[in-house]
């Protein structure tokens, strides 16, 4: 079904070689130091793997989605902090804002991206996380600017990203017109802090912060728009989301390859009752299940990359392959620990960091329950409200 094309192979191979070396090497440091990877970044802008995506009129390799999924895979196996900058440098805001942007915008944003910038996707808030469209952010219209207020929390990069597309509601002559996103660089316009940092479980080297704007001043030429309008301004917004859902997936999907190849070796030259544990059946059957499980995933996730009109991932084909690598991840990552018995559970070895790093994805993005909720409504053909009069409101 998917024949990767002699470039894409290249790629893979290439990006392989880059992430089992020095990527790898640094993955344990990344993660005890808790800093953020900008030797990293620095090897990810020489290989023209930040910002591949953006067309080639602005700069970028035009790449696919499929050929960044090969990425992040290739780069979450060896580090799943490297993994998700390679997301954020392609996927979400850099998407949404070079499908919907004005040249104006593009111009803005897309230097600093290829430059080896990760925008920061700025939704959540404290009171509306799964329920997004209740955020409390607001921009308000005034002549030739909006003015936002507003606190989002669990930013990835807060504090290191340098573009934030800011999801908002939008009031103009005092009435709500809908959610929008605003374009905002930190360093450049003023009324942007970055409050507390979350002390996370996983992917430590990437900084989860509160982003806090006071009446922070943005231009109208900011404004990120999609084509349907403000009124279905969040739902084209989600349309451009879906990439990430698909990245995100990836990296789950990434960090648990890297387990079960650690696995693997270990199994065979591990010994216990004088042969290698690898010749154990109930192991081997751990292993078959745990090898049709990625290859599953795997596959859902690069047939949800392909779909899709307007360039973006199909909604329904981006939750479903997020939804199965990330549980797949959590439960893939915990037999390979398994697997090393005692060993696994040390900081010596990288599993109890895999399993940290993969715990994230059934929650960040979408969770797996509001993934279910999503699939739920397509399967049965019909809307699936959550607010507690969302069913009679239909009905009327
Ligand atoms: C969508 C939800 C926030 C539920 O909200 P509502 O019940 O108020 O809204 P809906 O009526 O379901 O949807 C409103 C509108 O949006 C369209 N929509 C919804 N989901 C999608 C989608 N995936 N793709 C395209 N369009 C979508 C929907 O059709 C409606 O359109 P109309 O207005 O009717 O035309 C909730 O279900 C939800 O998704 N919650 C999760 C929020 C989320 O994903 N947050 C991510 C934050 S960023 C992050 O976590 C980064 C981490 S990472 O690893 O990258
Ligand atoms: C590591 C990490 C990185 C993140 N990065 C970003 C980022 O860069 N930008 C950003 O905007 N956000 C980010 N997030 C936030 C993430 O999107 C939210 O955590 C997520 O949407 C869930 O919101 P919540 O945490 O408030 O959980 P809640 O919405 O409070 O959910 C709590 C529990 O209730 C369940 N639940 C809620 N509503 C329903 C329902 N209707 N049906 C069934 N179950 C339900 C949830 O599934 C969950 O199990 C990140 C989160 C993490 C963990």
């Amino acid at each position: 079904m998917f024949d990767l094309t002699p470039e894409q192979q290249l790629i893979r191979n290439s990006v392989r070689e880059l992430a089992q070396g020095v990527i790898k090497s640094r993955a344990a440091e990344v993660d005890r130091s808790e800093e953020y990877p900008w030797e990293n970044v620095q090897l990810l802008v020489e290989a023209g793997l930040m910002g591949m995506c953006i067309p080639k009129k602005h700069g970028g390799a035009g790449a696919s989605y499929l050929d960044a999924v090969l990425v992040v895979e290739e780069m979450a196996k060896a580090c799943g902090v490297t993994g998700r900058i390679v997301v954020e440098g392609n996927m979400g805001a850099i998407g949404a804002i070079c499908a919907y942007g004005s040249k104006k915008q593009i111009d803005r944003v897309a230097p600093l991206v290829l430059a080896g910038d990760k925008p920061a996707i700025c939704i959540t808030e404290p009171g509306a996380g799964s329920a997004a469209t209740s955020m409390s952010t607001i921009a308000v219209k005034k002549k030739d600017k909006y003015i936002l207020n507003g606190v989002k929390h669990w930013i990835t990069g807060g504090g290191v990203s340098r573009v934030h597309l800011v999801f908002a509601q939008v009031v103009e002559n005092g009435e709500r017109q809908g959610i929008g996103a605003f374009i905002a660089v930190r360093g450049e316009d003023e009324g942007m802090r970055i409050g507390r940092r979350e002390p996370a479980m996983g992917l430590r080297g990437l900084p989860e912060t509160e982003v806090i704007f006071e009446n922070m001043e943005i231009s109208a030429d900011m404004a990120l728009v999609p084509p349907q309008g403000l009124r279905r301004g969040f739902g084209g917004l989600m349309d451009a989301y879906n990439a990430q859902r698909v990245g995100a997936g990836t990296v789950a999907l990434g960090v648990a390859a890297g387990a079960y190849d650690t696995a693997k070796e270990y199994m065979k030259t591990r010994e216990q009752f004088g042969r290698p544990i690898a010749e154990f059946q109930g192991l081997q059957w751990m292993i078959a299940d745990m090898d049709v499980a990625l290859e599953s995933a795997r596959l859902m996730l690069w047939r949800a990359a392909c779909s899709g009109k307007n360039g973006f991932p199909d909604p329904l084909l981006a939750a479903q392959a997020k939804l199965l690598a990330s549980e797949t991840a959590v439960k893939v990552t915990n037999d390979a620990l398994q697997l090393h018995g005692a060993a696994g559970y040390s900081r010596d070895l990288p599993l109890e960091r895999m399993v940290r790093d993969a715990r994230m994805f059934t929650i960040g993005g979408g969770t797996a329950q509001m993934l279910r909720n999503l699939i739920a409504g397509h399967a049965l053909d019909m809307k699936t409200p959550q607010t507690r009069d969302g069913y009679s409101r239909l009905a009327k």
